[in-house]
This record gives structure tokens, sequence and C-alpha cells, in this order.
């Protein structure tokens, strides 16, 4: 051990943790699972001279330095790699006066440390929602809670700190003394030294609150978020909460049919007297049919832990979050999509409302300004198989991506990972990030605090930096090089699903040469068509180094209930390779590439193609229309739909799935000749006998029968507007009085999949994805109007349509 070390030992009050101490994992752990770094030394702070000695030997041997309280940030800064981390759990005192309603708090506390010392006098002030969270760094960077629109942010009651500058000073801060200290850590985070005592101002509260969760289905998402934001603009102070998108816990106070699924939590609190609260919070209690309300009078602190249960320690993390300048039907229509396709159980958003106080506060009394929002959207990604990771990351990037068109432009740094210099720069407008420079350059000019949402004392290095980004802090050539990566990724995992692997592993974990021998491969080979395909989260490999299925390379078995297998399979068959491959032929020309490369159109091709071919086709259509009708069917009640006509149903189940669920309707299937022909023993298979019917039709002349409600699945994309509003026209000709028509389709709303479908209809089809509008006037063009649009949890919307004399 050097000397200097060693000194540094008995200098201290507290302890120093190294690795290979027994304690060294346990005080390097952070919040986010996905975090794992080694420092150099743990300085277990006890007092704020410890603090100082901890900086002075970071600076000294050159090491970074990173400040630890609660370790609750997304971005793992409170622990960096071969590094000095100062840890100031220690320094946890809270100490309270009631008279003055004040409270010192060390630097290391958490929030359930604070709340439970402040509620044996009925005191708190806004605190963060999980009681391990630090109070230092949820105030340093303004600190949000449920309390936010009674008392303002956590930084709004603070009245000082006692502060370790980078050079050891032990400064104080509040209004009166070093007051642009004082403005800057407010909001400024840990960028200028290591708060070690705070003093805040604290507010009578509780200690019983009315407060708890009112969940509801997911057919009712979409409307009770409407109900939230317009109870919200006219809701008093002393309402706080937030929607909690979550996955129903497997509990017994859970009904059987929601355990598991995304469901809608109103997580509300009434700060006022208990039996006002009751009438105030009644509308949002009595909106609809909840699955539980478990709305009661509440110990504030046990408020202060109910988004616990879902909230593990030492989950993988990946967050987002935006400020929300409004909250109009089309975001909400994204936040729904998102939520209800969530790919992890453990996944959580948050919808907060703001406003009341924390909107009256001055912008510019402190460096955090952001008032003006009315929502707050936290998108906390949290899963536990490091193998999921890509999917998780891209999920949260993409409803992010949905939602920021209606951001107010701001950035929240408490709720977000490293984001980049971007970002910083936006949180705090450009005036007050100047000021903040000025403040970093005054009291840290080295950036020896840089282990935090940094603000570097030289302004030009940030600057330079979203050139080089795609804004989210990737560098950008390694963004791009990674999404043209897409082409083998999906080239693996069509070989893969042609090779059978998912098949072979059904039966349990395989060595690699069994199932090379098996799948007639290569073993090396083999094993690195695996071992890439893992990063993507298909197979893994078990501690004996066999290898085994994961729940995505499970949906690649034919054998699953939900298999994508032979989409898998169709998508990598040679004939749309050769269409894609003439991607800019369609680009410059406007017309399908397959026609082009094949020299017939699409539906010649299908009807003429090999037996093998065929068969792979139809059991691609029917796999994928087994899971997606499921989500039409609980998305929409046919029941009343009297004579239904499935309009090119094609290899689709879907009439038979809607007609076995109710005895009293009828349907014909109608398709060209070529399509009945072969459906037609498989629709007498289902024993619906005369009540379901397959009739060839051509509906580019007209529809041979007329019906109660015509169902158009997945038609509509594969035609140019003048072919499907032809298509709608004779839909609605067949229509009978007061009839409807139920199409089914993705709709173009900005996000991924439904605009490279869109690429896919053009290249082998000539067909297109549609937008709600582009919908709209497509119908209007055929004498129809769309009376509803209805989404469902898979990216399929159903669109409801009269016709316009009705
Ligand atoms: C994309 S598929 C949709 C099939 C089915 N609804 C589903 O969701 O799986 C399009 C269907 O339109 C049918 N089709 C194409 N041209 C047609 C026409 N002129 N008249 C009737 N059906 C036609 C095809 O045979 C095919 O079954």
């Amino acid at each position: 051990m050097p000397s200097d070390e060693s000194t540094l030992d008995n200098r201290i009050q507290g302890s120093v943790v190294r690795p290979g101490d027994p304690h060294y994992d346990e005080y390097r752990k952070v919040f986010n699972g996905m975090i794992d770094r080694r420092p150099s030394l743990i300085v277990r702070c006890a007092s704020p001279a410890d603090v100082a000695e901890g900086i002075a030997h970071a600076r000294r041997h050159g090491l970074p330095l990173s400040v630890r309280s609660g370790g609750h940030g997304v971005t793992g800064d409170a622990v960096l790699d071969d590094s000095v981390c100062l840890d100031l759990r220690p320094m946890n005192s809270v100490t309270i006066d009631p008279d003055r309603r004040r409270a010192l708090v060390g630097g290391g506390a958490n929030w359930g440390e604070f709340d439970a010392a402040a509620q044996e006098y009925g005191l708190a002030v806004t605190g963060g929602r999980i009681r391990s969270t630090g109070v230092a760094g949820l105030t340093l960077g303004s600190g949000s809670g449920w309390l936010e629109r009674k008392f303002g942010l956590t930084c709004d009651s603070l009245l000082s700190v006692e502060l370790v500058t980078a050079d050891g000073d032990v400064l104080r801060a509040s209004e009166t003394e070093n007051s642009e200290l004082f403005w800057g850590v407010r909001g400024g985070g840990g960028n200028f030294g290591v708060v070690t005592t705070f003093e805040f101002q604290l507010h009578p509260v509780g200690p019983q609150v009315l407060g708890g969760l009112v969940m509801y289905p997911p057919f009712q998402v979409a409307d009770l978020i409407r109900q939230f934001r317009d109870f919200m603009a006219t809701a008093p102070d002393e309402v706080g909460g937030a929607l909690a998108f979550i996955s129903a816990p497997d509990e017994p106070f859970v009904p059987e049919f929601a355990r598991g699924k995304p469901v809608v939590g109103a997580t509300l609190a009434y700060f006022g007297p208990i039996e006002e609260g009751i009438e105030v919070l009644r509308p949002m209690r009595e909106f609809g049919p909840p699955v539980r309300d478990m709305v009661a009078p509440i110990a504030y602190t046990d408020l202060q832990g109910l988004l616990e249960p879902s909230n593990h320690e030492g989950m993988q993390n990946y967050w987002k979050a935006e400020f929300l300048a409004e909250l109009p039907d089309e975001a909400i229509d994204h936040i729904v999509r998102f939520t209800q396709t969530v790919p992890s159980r453990l996944t959580q958003t948050l919808l907060m409302p703001l406003g009341g106080a924390l909107a009256r506060v001055d912008n510019n009394a402190m460096a955090f300004g952001q008032r003006e929002a009315p929502f707050n959207i936290h998108i906390m990604s949290m899963w536990e198989d490091a193998a999921d990771t890509e999917r998780q990351i891209s999920w949260t990037r993409e409803f992010h991506r949905a939602v920021q068109p209606y951001s107010t432009g701001g950035a929240y740094l408490n709720f977000i990972g490293n984001e980049g210099g971007d970002r910083i720069k936006a949180a705090f407008g450009p005036e007050k990030y100047e000021r903040l420079v000025r403040l970093k350059r005054r009291y840290d000019p080295s950036n020896v605090f840089a282990g935090n949402q940094n603000i570097p004392p030289q302004a030009e290095a940030v600057e330079e930096e979203p050139k080089e980004t795609d804004g989210q802090g990737h560098f950008a050539p390694l963004a791009v090089l990674e999404l043209l990566n897409g082409m083998w990724v999906a080239r693996a995992l069509q070989v893969a699903a042609h090779l059978r692997i998912a098949e072979q592993l059904a039966g349990g974990p395989r060595t690699l040469t069994e199932l090379a021998t098996e799948c007639g491969c290569d073993p090396a080979a083999l094993g690195r068509l695996i071992s890439a395909l893992s990063t993507v989260g298909f197979f893994a490999r078990t501690a004996e180094d066999k290898i085994q299925q994961t729940p995505l390379s499970a949906v690649l078995s034919d054998d699953h209930p939900q298999s994508v297998g032979a989409v898998a399979r169709l998508f990598g068959s040679n004939w749309q390779w050769q269409a894609w491959s003439q991607l800019e032929h369609s680009v410059r020309n406007g017309e399908p590439a397959l026609d082009q490369v094949l020299g017939t159109s699409l539906l010649e091709f299908l009807d003429t193609m090999s037996p093998d071919d065929g068969a792979l086709f139809d059991q691609a259509m029917t796999g994928l229309s087994r899971f997606l009708n499921r989500t039409i069917l609980n998305a929409y009640d046919f029941s009343g739909a009297g004579r239904i006509a499935d309009v090119s149903g094609g290899h689709s189940t879907l009439l038979i799935d809607i007609l076995a669920g109710d005895p009293s309707l009828s349907g014909v299937l109608l398709d060209r000749p070529a399509i009945t022909a072969k459906v037609r023993g498989r629709v007498r298979e289902a024993g619906l006998g005369d009540r379901l019917d397959v009739v060839d039709c051509d509906f580019l002349r007209s529809l041979p029968e007329q019906a109660d409600t015509i169902v158009l699945n997945r038609v509509l994309h594969d035609w140019d507007d003048d072919a499907a509003a032809g298509i709608l026209r004779a839909c609605r000709d067949a229509l009978r009085p007061g009839g409807r028509i139920v199409a089914v389709e993705q709709l173009m709303t900005g996000d991924k999949r439904a605009a490279f479908l869109d690429l896919q209809m053009l290249v082998l089809r000539g067909g297109r994805e549609r937008s709600r509008e582009e919908m709209a006037e497509l119908f209007g063009r055929s004498g129809l109007r769309i009376a509803e649009t209805i989404n469902t949890t898979s990216p399929m919307c159903l669109l409801i349509g009269h016709a316009l004399d009705d």
C-alpha cells in the first residue's frame, strides 16, 4: 500500500474500503444494475474534513472523483471505475427543529430517514418517491415528489447548504451568503462541490393523508389519460399523484385476468383534510370501473413507499424523460401504444402533473427553471436479464422519440442518463447555462467534480459535442454503423429460423456439437451465429456452455403458440431479398421493385409459386394472424355485429375466431378463387357449420353479398389510394343500412415499425401505410366516415367506418 494511502486511512475519521475488502462490493453497488464499476478507493466519509481529504487524495493522484449518497441516479455516476468514490452514507444524520420547522440533513441521508424523522412532528418537504433515494442528489437536481404541487420542488424549500469545494474549503451558501453559489446548487447538481449538510424549511403534512392507487384495465387507458389531463387542469394544489403505467403484480388483490398485464394506476394523493380530499378526488376514482381502488387514509411515510414494490434495486435500468408542453390526443395515443406493448413487466412509465406551487416560483430564482410544463413523463425501462438490453433500450428510445414532439424542449436531468452536453444545455437554456459555466470556472476550474450531469468550465468543449452525437449522447458514426448492421441481424435471424435451432432447443439446452449435427452445420460457424444472435437476446449459454432458449428465441420455434418462425423464414426468402435489393428502383420510380425483379406482380407470383413456398406463405400469414387476432378481439366487441363479411380474409383466422366466440353471429369469408380454394378445408375443420361460408370475390369490381359488418383486415395497405378508395366504395355499397366497416391497419404515427412496413409495401406491392388523416380522407372519398379509431395492444389499429348518409 503506498504510504500516502495509508496516511489517508489515518487522516480520516471514517474508513477507506478497497478492492478485496469484504464490504467493497456492497458499497460499490448502485440502484441501476447495469452499472458494475470498480473504484480504486471508497472513502466512507464521516465529516466535511473527510470529504476534503478524499478530494485532495484524488487530485494528488490524478484519479477521477465521484460522490455517492443514495446511488439512485440512473447514470450510475455515483461510482466510477478506477476512481476515488466519496461515500457520504455515514453522514446521514437528520435533526428536526419542530418549533422553527427546520431540518438539518446530512449529505448521505436518504428520503426514508429524512421523512421518518420529520413525520415525528407531522412535517415534511417534497421528497423522492423511493425511500432509498439520496436527499442530496435529488435536491441538487431540483427534487420532484408527490408534494411538489403543494410545496414546490425540494430545492424550493432549501434554505442553505454546507459545501466542500474542490480546494477543500468548507463554505455555507444561502440567499444571503455566497448567494450565487446557492443559486447554482439548486438545479446545477454536484458541479460546484460536495454538499455535506442541507437546511430545509419544513411544512405541515399528515401524518395521515388520503392516498393510494386506483388501477384500471388496459382498454380504459386512453380515456383515463384524457380524464386525468382534464381533471388536473383545474385541480387544487393539494392534489398530487401520477399516472403509473405498470404491469399488474401477481398479487391476490389483483383480479386474475389483470395479473402480469399492462395496467394503468392512478396514484392519487390529497394533502389537505381527508374528507375534502374524498370529494376532490371523486372524479378520478369514479371514472369507469377500476380493477382495484386502494385510495384510503394512509400514513405519509407509507405513501412515500408506494412505488417501492415495483422498483427493485439492482435491475437493469434505462430511463428517458421529457417535460411535456401539452398533452394532445395524438400524444396520448403514443403513450397508450407504447405502454401497452411494454417489453418487460418491470418497466414503468410515470406521467406526473406539474403546476401548482411549483409553477409559481420565479423561473430565474435559481439554476433550475422549467416550471411552465403541465406534465413530466418519465419512462423507466427496467428488466432483469442483461440479454434483453438491446430490445428494452430500443423500445425506450422509440417511445421517447414518439413523445418528444410534445416536449417543452428542455430536459429533466434527474430522470435521464448521460445524454450529452446538448441535453444539459437544453435543461438550463443558454443564459442560465452561461451563468453556470461562470460559476463552475470560479469554484471548480479543473472540473474535479466531473462525475455528474457535467457543466465543463470550458464552454467550447460542450459546444462541439452536438456535432458528433445523435442528440442522445451517442457518437454519431457508431450510431449509424449500428443501424447499418441491421441487415446482418435480420439475415442471421432468418437463417437461425431456417435451420430450426429454436425447435431443437425446445426439450432443453443442447451442446453445440449436438445442435450442429441436428441442424446440419459446421459446429464452429454455428457457434459464431449463435454468439452473434445472443448479443441481441436470442439464445444464451448455460454455465456448462450448452446452448439454451431465451424468451425471444422461443417464438422462432414453430411449436410456440405465438410463433413468428415462419414469418422469419418468409422474410428470408430469396424473392424478398431480391426485391429489397432493388429498393432504389422503387424510390426512383415509385413502383414495386418486385415486379421488376420477378417480371410479375406479387399476386400472380403468389398464385404460381412452388408448393413449398406457397405453404410457407400460408403458414407465416396464419401465424401472424394468430396473435394479432387476439389483440383485435380484446379491443373490439363484435357482439351484435350480425352477418360479417371478412373481405379478403385470406389465410387469417380472424373470422373463425370472431364466430367461435359468439354463436349468434354468422359470416362469409371473401377472397380470390386461388385463395378460397386453399382455405375452404380449414374453414370446414373449424366446425362452424353453416354459420361460415366461403365465397369467391373480386373486390375491385363489387362484393357478391350484403353484410352488417365488413372487416378489411390488413387489406387497404396493399393498394394505392385509388384502388383502396375503390375497395372501400365496394364495401360501402355492400353495407346493409346501419352497418359498419372495421378496417384493421397499422397507422403511420412517426414510429419505426409502420414507416418501414410502408417501404415493404412499396417494394413488394405498390401499396402504402397511411396516417389517421390519410385514412379519413380515403374513407371520405368512398362515401364513408371514420366514427372511431381504436388502438390495440399490438401495432394494429381499428378504424370503424359508417356510410356518410347513415
Ligand atoms: C395482405 S392479405 C390480407 C389477408 C387477411 N385479411 C389477413 O389479415 O391475413 C390481402 C388479401 O387480399 C386478397 N386480394 C387481393 N386482390 C383481391 C381482389 N381483387 N379481390 C379480393 N381479394 C383480393 C388476397 O388474396 C389476400 O388474401
